[in-house]
């Protein structure tokens, strides 16, 4: 089932055009990864999926529905669409405005359910995202990589059924990266649908499909097929395990290009073993 399709959509700022002629299909329960340098109009592109900002030129549909900036402004579908549709925007500090992170976190669900399940949900997401213990904190007060937390919890306590993310790695260690992964696949098997935007390549093996921008169309596809195209002339952050690949490639060496460190394990022993 289409969730949201963009037709030929196209977006200026003033006089300078940063997105032409997106068409674009986002499937029911898919991770879809949106690859593009700095600048592509990646944020862009998620505000107008958002509702934030309308197309100068196109047409946009949220379950065969057509978004019409009448129906922006009409009260009860934005009250339905912020409901199903959760944004994680790339700096929180513009998503983080209650005195605590409980009070972030409680603040969407409280519009939504009665009292118990609002808090219930709360909790789930705090200790979804390991942050149950910041609760009482103020979020002004908390590091960068607490705070994107939050933001994400922020969504998550809503339950939305289409969860967008600007950058969602930006500022996570390791560990929290990782745990924000799994995160992430969780929500896929619970049936959401999650919309990735980043320049982080290795974020691509999460997707069941990826696109590729900068201001159009570049790529659409399975992350697989992405590995013949110039990533780097494109200004795509390449993960060192992908280069160390392409180069074997280019040795002679008939292997695939693996998408995560496990099936670059599996690749390296098979031609250990040979
Ligand atoms: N509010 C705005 N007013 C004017 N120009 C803007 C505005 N927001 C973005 N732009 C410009 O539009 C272009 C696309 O920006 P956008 O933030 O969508 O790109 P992006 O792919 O998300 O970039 P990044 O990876 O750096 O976050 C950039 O050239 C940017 O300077």
């Amino acid at each position: 089932m289409e969730i949201f399709k963009l037709k030929e959509v196209s977006y200026s700022y003033g006089k300078n055009c940063v997105l032409e002629d997106i068409n674009m299909e986002i499937y029911k329960n898919e991770i879809l990864v949106i690859l593009g340098p700095n600048g592509a109009g990646k944020t862009t592109l998620l505000k107008i999926i958002d509702g934030l900002i309308f197309p100068k030129k196109g047409e946009i549909y949220f379950k065969n529905i057509k978004i019409t900036e009448s129906l922006l402004h009409s009260k009860e579908f934005v009250r339905e669409f912020r409901s199903k549709v959760g944004f994680v925007f790339q700096n929180p500090d513009l998503m983080l405005f209650n005195p605590t992170v409980w009070d972030e976190v409680l603040y969407t669900p409280l519009q939504i359910y009665d009292k118990e399940k609002a808090i219930k949900m709360a909790e789930k997401a705090l200790k979804k995202l390991k942050i149950y213990h910041l609760k009482d904190r103020h979020p002004y007060n908390l590091s960068g990589g607490e705070k994107k937390k939050v933001a994400i919890s922020s969504i998550l306590s809503s339950d939305p059924e289409v969860i967008l993310m600007d950058e969602p790695t930006a500022s996570l260690d390791p560990k929290s990266r990782n745990e924000l992964i799994d995160i992430i696949l969780d929500l896929k098997k619970e049936g959401k649908t999650i919309i990735i935007v980043t320049h982080d390549l290795s974020l691509a093996s999460l997707a069941d499909r990826c696109y590729i921008i900068n201001k159009r169309i570049l790529f659409e596809g399975k992350v697989k097929d992405m590995f013949n195209l110039p990533l780097e002339e494109w200004n795509l952050d390449v993960p060192d395990i992908t280069k160390l690949f392409l180069k074997l490639r280019e040795m002679g060496y008939d292997v695939d290009i693996p998408i995560n460190l496990k099936e670059a394990l599996n690749i390296i022993t098979k031609l250990i073993n040979l």
